[in-house]
């Protein structure tokens, strides 16, 4: 995919084929249409079939990215998942590192899927994930994503949360902190992805430290509840009218600045 410099792009988890209809009815206000399965976890993976008719039903310009799960250490039953959802459709694949617990090990698995996905589809955008929440899970330090992913070849490091229960990316890892984040994933020629029951009043922080893609479920849900609510094209289009007010904001901040 072409990138554009110092854009953030917005990434949306429908959990279905009917969820990612509704997000074609709002694509002109997203970038990357996400294939999950929460209810199987934070990075839950779904169906290869799944992935397959959420390409079909997303606009072809649209970057389909596909969850590989929140997976164990056990680098070749990852690299033949991710393999899978490269071959039923999807160009981002994301990897959750959740059974990770040391960087070799994450390190070890990336390498297979990189491996596995690029062999297939060279061009295809491999995400290293791990978790803000890390502490609560007993997985690697989210501030070793970049690194991981720079040693293994992914294209980006992302962070989201494990523990689905109200609490957001910056309550664990504050904003001084994703800016670190962000920086080091930038000094590797990587992007910097977050997420993690983000909300619009996060949007400010998360433009001015640089982030490249911010990925949302819950806050384009209705009620805001990822779990009961369907994701709203009006809530996406607010979503991204937000994400463009800060990028205003922020741009012309950094002009009045030099
Ligand atoms: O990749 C993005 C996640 O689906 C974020 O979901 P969330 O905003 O409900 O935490």
């Amino acid at each position: 995919m072409r990138w554009k410099e110092a854009t953030l792009l917005l990434l949306i988890s429908p959990d279905g084929v009917e969820e990612a209809l509704d997000c074609a009815k709002a694509a002109e206000h997203l970038d990357i249409v996400d294939v999950k399965k929460p209810d199987e976890g934070s990075l839950g993976a779904n169906f290869p079939w799944v992935i397959r008719q959420i390409r079909d039903t997303v606009p072809a310009d649209k970057p389909v990215s596909a969850t590989v799960g929140d997976v164990p250490y056990k680098p070749g039953t990852v690299a033949q998942a991710a393999l899978g959802a490269a071959v039923s459709g999807a160009t981002y694949i994301k990897v959750g590192l959740y059974g990770c617990t040391t960087p070799e090990q994450a390190i070890d698995v990336m390498r297979g899927v990189v491996r596995a996905v690029k062999d297939y589809q060279p061009d295809a955008f491999v995400v290293a994930s791990g978790y803000a929440d890390a502490h609560r899970i007993g997985c690697v330090n989210p501030l070793a994503l970049p690194d991981i992913a720079d040693r293994s070849g992914c294209d980006a490091a992302m962070l989201d949360t494990a523990i689905k229960d109200g609490t957001r990316l910056f309550d664990h890892v504050p904003p001084d902190l994703c800016a670190e984040f962000v920086r080091q994933a930038h000094e590797a020629g990587l992007r910097a992805a977050l997420a993690g029951s983000v909300k619009a009043a996060d949007l400010g922080a998360l433009t001015r430290i640089g982030t490249d893609i911010v990925g949302v479920r819950g806050a384009v849900c209705e009620g805001g509840d990822r779990d009961t609510g369907r994701i709203q094209p009006r809530l996406v289009a607010a979503f991204r009218a937000e994400m463009d007010r800060h990028a205003r904001e922020h741009a012309a901040s950094v002009a009045t600045a030099g």
